[in-house]
């Protein structure tokens, strides 16, 4: 465990070196009431303790006290500072490595387990790292110590107790691996429960118009119930074992009091020794059972620091250039080949070129790779064979974020921050003065709505946006995007029914967000696809057909249907 707090506390581990040695020192002052108690009895014992040694004994004891305070609540106070801010940097760091590993990594994760591992894991490691790491350090610097005192007295006394420990251990260690089995379902439990709340309330519109929320809430109502049963699991699994160690312990206890006794007798040891035996035996006893109660929980927090080593193991995108300058902004596909799952080919050996400042449509059947393709473009996942080039670079060998400084992108699901209009418009360019904020919403039409809002700009948008209208929020995104003036813009055209106002506004928001610019639409309206430079026919991950309008029609093939269908769709909506 120890190894694991380690490597995941890299450099910050050594800001924690102070306060755990000063929680080990306290400790030693601890030992100063047992001493204190020795001396008394002694004195008892030799008919010598007089007022003036107990004034002696009580300012030791004074003083001791107060050093410890000292000592405890600078090593105490030092590991929660310490460790909460090595703990913040960990969240910050897991943070972004998780945002730049490939998105399959989401694809495995669920929800549940993606936020356990942010708050649950990373909180039970911080607990392990502030409380259970001082009181185990606490436990074994102290049980040495008592342990060296006993061997000085007497060797066998000292082996016996040893013997001890070495017996009632591995009954604790055992008890702890099963903590630890039924801990790891204990969290996929806890995981099921939290992709079942978000899934429920992400939901919530869904089920009440099929009338399934009864439903699903009884399904969430029983991951509850699962989650109550496995944390109770969880907690009892170690008892037997804890109580098994304990009454060893206790057990040895009498024995090594009566070994010693007999020692006495034969006068092996002395009565100043077998004096501070007894005491040490107190001390030790109490040391160790409180060592047990305390174990189960430590092996459980174990598992909370494998867990985020693992999600740190986590490949991230590699790449061989920080950022780069692009002579220009030409998109390339070549040959190339990407799979969401092992074996299911999603994008097939796709090649095709969109020069700069053109525009390029994706139209194909729903599945046919689409999306994918603008994923790829953006470096959301890597590809499997091939190459895609922008501006004559591979893309892979460009550092994620810095590519994503040249796209911009709007989305059918757009999703907005639970934060005022002003700053959802503002992600686009952080460093954008609010007149270039008012005046990207002006050009992508929004400002007019958000000016007849009772905060304007300052009204805080609800988390995804659910306050606004479907065109509100594409709006919205749009200025965004406006605002960053990226030189590559990939788009996805709604599909969902806009009023004919609001699809005019958005029609001539996007041509303004996408003139000189080397544009990628999904494109679902008639006019955007004749309008195109390119239009790629996807089947299947595959390019059935390339051109343009004029030359796709003369082709007869699948773009003349679709196209044939589209126009008789059009005229059955007029
Ligand atoms: N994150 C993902 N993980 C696994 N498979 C995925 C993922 N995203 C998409 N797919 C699969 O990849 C294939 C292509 O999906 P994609 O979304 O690119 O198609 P599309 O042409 O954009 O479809 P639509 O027009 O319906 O939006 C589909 O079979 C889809 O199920």
């Amino acid at each position: 465990m120890f190894s694991n707090i380690r490597e995941l506390l890299g450099d910050e581990r050594k800001t924690l070196r102070k306060p755990l040695i000063l929680l080990a020192l306290d400790t030693i002052f601890h030992m100063f009431s047992y001493a204190m108690l020795y001396f008394v009895l002694l004195d008892l014992l030799d008919n010598d303790l007089s007022i003036s040694k107990i004034k002696t004994y009580t300012i030791i004891m004074i003083v001791a006290l107060i050093i410890r305070a000292l000592v405890n609540s600078k090593g105490y106070m030092g590991i929660q500072i310490k460790g909460a801010r090595a703990i913040q940097k960990m969240r910050i760091s897991l943070g972004d490595h998780i945002r730049n590993i490939n998105l399959g990594y989401f694809n495995k994760n669920s929800i549940g387990n993606l936020s356990n591992i942010m708050t649950n894991d990373l909180q039970d490691f911080e607990q392990t790292l502030t409380h259970s790491t001082s009181d185990l350090i606490k436990t074994v610097f102290l049980s040495l110590y008592l342990l060296a005192i006993t061997f000085a007295i007497d060797v066998q006394l000292g082996t016996i107790q040893v013997l001890v420990v070495i017996i009632a251990f591995p009954i604790i260690y055992y008890g702890g691996n099963k903590v630890t089995k039924i801990g790891k379902h204990k969290k996929e439990v806890m995981n099921r429960v939290i992709s079942r709340l978000v899934e429920y309330l992400r939901g919530m519109q869904v089920f009440k118009a099929h009338n399934l929320a009864g439903e699903k809430f009884e399904r969430l109502e029983k991951s509850f119930k699962d989650l109550k049963k496995e944390s109770i699991r969880t907690e009892i699994s170690i008892v037997p074992y804890v109580l098994l160690f304990q009454i060893i312990v206790d057990l040895s206890f009498p024995i090594l009091l009566l070994t010693a006794v007999t020692k006495f007798g034969t006068g092996t040891i002395g009565k100043k020794e077998l004096l501070t035996f007894i005491i040490i035996n107190i001390a030790l006893t109490n040391v160790l059972r409180g060592f047990a109660a305390q174990y189960g929980k430590l092996r459980y927090l174990k598992l909370a620091s494998e867990k985020l080593i693992s999600t740190y193991n986590e490949k991230e995108m590699s790449y061989k250039y920080e950022d780069v300058n692009f002579d220009n902004y030409d998109i390339e596909f070549e040959d190339v080949s990407f799979e969401y799952e092992e074996g299911e080919n999603v994008i097939n050996s796709l090649s095709f070129k969109a020069k700069e400042g053109t525009m390029t449509a994706l139209i194909g059947p729903s599945g046919s790779g689409k999306t994918t393709v603008t994923s790829l473009i953006a470096r959301f996942w890597d590809i499997d064979k091939g190459k895609i080039k922008i501006g004559g670079r591979d893309i892979r060998n460009i550092n994620p974020d810095s590519l994503l400084k040249h796209v911009s992108m709007v989305f059918q699901d757009v999703y907005l921050l639970n934060d005022t209009i002003y700053n959802n418009i503002k992600l686009g360019n952080p460093n954008a003065s609010r007149k270039e904020v008012i005046r990207a919403a002006e050009i992508a039409n929004c400002h007019e709505f958000i000016e007849k809002l009772e905060k304007g700009y300052d009204t805080i948008v609800s988390e995804g946006g659910s306050t606004l209208s479907g065109g509100e929020k594409q709006r919205i995104s749009i200025a965004r995007a406006i605002l960053k003036d990226a030189p590559i813009v990939l788009l996805d055209e709604a599909t969902a029914s806009l009023d004919a106002d609001n699809e005019l506004e958005i029609r001539k928001s996007i041509k303004e967000l996408t003139t000189d610019k080397t544009v990628i639409v999904i494109a679902h309206r008639l006019n955007t696809i004749k309008d195109a430079d390119q239009i790629i026919v996807l089947n299947e991950g595959k390019a059935e057909e390339k051109g343009n309008h004029m030359q796709l029609i003369k082709n007869r093939r699948r773009y003349y249907n679709m196209y044939n269908e589209m126009e008789r769709a059009k005229r059955w909506a007029i």
